[in-house]
């Protein structure tokens, strides 16, 4: 039976990456790294300088020949000391200064594009992951540039150099001593492949990490709740063994190099130095020539060392730019269209015609929905869990774009205006309240950061929430925490109601939640809700029977399309499925939330 060949991922070649990192991210810093390679070759040079001065230093000071001379060595010693320093302190800051450029640069893009990435996109990948990418990735990235910016160029020119003198002092000693490059390079570059590999999964490895730290942070409550510490810490002990031993895969990999690299030079030194030593035993060459040979040699091991240790470095840097560019990789699709205009209509009605829709992994969601919001007015939308909802909401500021049909606001496909202008039209007030660990007034005019104060009061006053911001520890300046989380579940709705209303949005889209609440609580959020909805064109997805009452007309949505529609006296003289649901509300707990539940054949009432 034949073996089948071990899979290796593909990983994109050495020079695509480094051409793409200098060409796109370097270019503008152009005159900066020329006048820091001049830097660099000046201490290079001096470094061999010092390697040359060798040969009269022993054939003439040290001889007894000129003693005078070791004055003049002296000083220029001291001299290209002076100008390594000098040159070496200042092209280290010129290049690490392009290199942090550089980075900053590539973590601001890479953020922009993140941010303007299609919800689709976003949600398929885990946000640690992403958090990941920005902090980890690209800080492999600004290592790598800043340590091979500062270190390659100078390591290398040094090694030249250095080589140079050593051809120039005995050639035939110098091919000798060169015999050790062919193996060298043969070894690091099998090296390379191994190493990029595992630094690339040691970055993944990360991002999972990342990305379960911040799941079991933010679920805290229900980790605690069902127990579940030994079961995290049992994951997190396992992700962070992995990582332990992939990073000392990682050093296993790049040390390798050593134990072969001095074998081999060791070998080559102690042929040097016989062959040397019995050359000018023999007259054929001066005791100042081995010396300036061994000298130039024993410091090329420095930079030789360390251009193999930044070859590790680069490789687990262009393993972090290759994911970050594969990120930068995807484009949006939901972008402006070539010619978008802004939206400039005199009503907002919305109308939804025929429109389909599928998620990526093939889910049908909408079957053919045509629906009319007429300007001005509220439309309720009711339907068992995942009769489609939700996504009809999320077609309207275009966070998916319709795969099928159109959806149209004031007459106009919202797919001709430009996202900017479409999205300033509309309001959202969800489920998922979307407050930021900011203050409270930062999160009331998050959407209209011009607001004065008296604009951010006012709206909070509208939704009801005036009162209970005056009563927290810093009133307005209070910070709310993540997700809202010093706040309760009402509090949450009524600072999420005021950021609507500060907007001002003539479109309203509301997810309710208020099944969620007290009755108090209820009845705040829906008088405030009332407030926001009025002159606006509003789709709300009812989940209580005050809403749908008040409701201009309802759609009741099933698998994926409209079953029923009218006013909600009309639909109970239809005797359908929508006087289906209100009996067993009527039944139940008079909230059309339950009718989720008992579409789906449970009895017991929600919340
Ligand atoms: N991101 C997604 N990827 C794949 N399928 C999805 C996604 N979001 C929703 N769906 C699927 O699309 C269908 C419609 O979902 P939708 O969220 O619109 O329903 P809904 O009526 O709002 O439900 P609920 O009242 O429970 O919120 C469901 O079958 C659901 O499983």
């Amino acid at each position: 039976m034949s073996k089948k060949p071990k899979q290796k991922p593909q990983h994109t070649a050495t020079l695509p990456l480094v051409r793409r990192l200098a060409g796109n991210y370097l270019r503008p810093y152009i005159g900066m790294v020329l006048l820091a390679s001049i830097l660099i070759a000046i201490n290079a040079g001096s470094s061999a300088v010092l390697a040359q001065k060798l040969v009269p230093l022993i054939d003439e000071v040290l001889s007894g020949k000129n003693p005078g001379y070791l004055r003049t060595f002296a000083i220029i010693v001291f001299i290209t000391f002076v100008v390594r320093g000098f040159s070496g302190y200042f092209s280290a800051v010129l290049m690490n200064n392009v290199g942090q450029r550089l980075v900053a640069a590539l973590q601001k893009q890479l953020y922009n594009h993140l941010i303007k990435a299609d919800l689709a996109y976003l949600h398929s990948l885990p946000s640690g992951q992403l958090v990941s990418s920005l902090v980890n990735d690209v800080n492999q990235v600004r290592q790598g540039t800043a340590e091979v910016l500062t270190n390659y160029g100078q390591s290398a020119l040094t090694l030249i150099f250095l080589v140079g003198v050593m051809f120039q002092q005995d050639w035939l000693l110098a091919t000798i001593s060169l015999t050790v490059v062919p193996f060298t390079t043969l070894m690091l570059s099998r090296m390379t492949g191994r190493l990029r590999r595992v630094a690339g999964r040691t970055q993944a490895a990360l991002g999972t990490f990342a990305s379960l730290l911040t799941q079991t942070f933010q679920g805290a409550r229900h980790v605690k709740a069902y127990g579940m510490e030994a079961y995290e810490q049992a994951r997190v002990a396992t992700i962070a063994d992995d990582l332990r031993k992939l990073t000392n895969k990682s050093f296993r990999v790049s040390s390798s190099l050593i134990p072969i690299n001095e074998i081999l030079s060791g070998l080559i030194f102690v042929g040097v130095i016989v062959y040397g030593g019995l050359e000018a035993a023999a007259g054929h060459s001066t005791a100042g020539t081995l010396t300036s040979f061994t000298g130039a040699f024993l410091l090329a091991f420095e930079p030789l060392k360390r251009l193999s240790k930044l070859q590790t470095q680069l490789q687990v840097s262009l393993a972090s730019a290759e994911r970050v560019f594969a990120l930068l990789d995807t484009p949006p699709t939901i972008v402006d269209r070539p010619g978008a205009t802004e939206l400039a209509v005199a009503s907002h009605g919305i109308h939804f015609q025929d429109v389909r829709f599928s998620y990526q992994d093939g889910t049908v969601a909408l079957d053919g929905v045509t629906l009319d919001v007429p300007a001005g007015k509220t439309v309720a939308l009711v339907g068992s869990s995942g009769s489609g909802k939700t996504t009809i909401l999320n077609l309207i500021p275009r966070f998916y774009d319709v795969g099928g049909g159109a959806v149209t606001l004031g007459g106009v496909d919202i797919r001709d205006v430009t996202l900017s202008s479409l999205r300033a039209a509309i309001g959202l007030v969800s489920q998922e309240t979307g407050l930021f660990d900011d203050t409270v007034r930062g999160n009331i005019a998050y959407g209209r950061l011009a607001a004065t104060d008296e604009e951010i009061e006012a709206a909070a006053k509208a939704a009801a929430a005036h009162d209970f911001i005056l009563g927290l520890p810093q009133g307005y300046d209070t910070r709310v925490g993540e997700n809202g989380v010093k706040l309760s579940g009402g509090q949450r709705q009524r600072i999420a109601i005021a950021r609507a209303m500060l907007k001002n949005a003539p479109v309203l889209l509301l997810d309710e939640a208020t099944s969620a609440l007290d009755s108090e609580s209820e009845r705040l959020v829906q008088d405030a809700l009332r407030r926001l909805q009025q002159g606006r064109t509003t789709v709300v997805i009812a989940h209580r029977l005050s809403t749908i009452v008040d409701a201009d007309r309802i759609y009741v949505i099933d698998g994926g399309r409209v079953v029923e529609s009218g006013t909600h006296d009309e639909l109970l003289a239809l005797d359908g499925a929508y006087a289906h649901f209100h009996a067993l509300q009527a039944g139940g707990h008079g909230a059309v939330a339950e009718v989720d539940a008992v579409a789906q054949g449970q009895t017991a009432a929600v919340g």
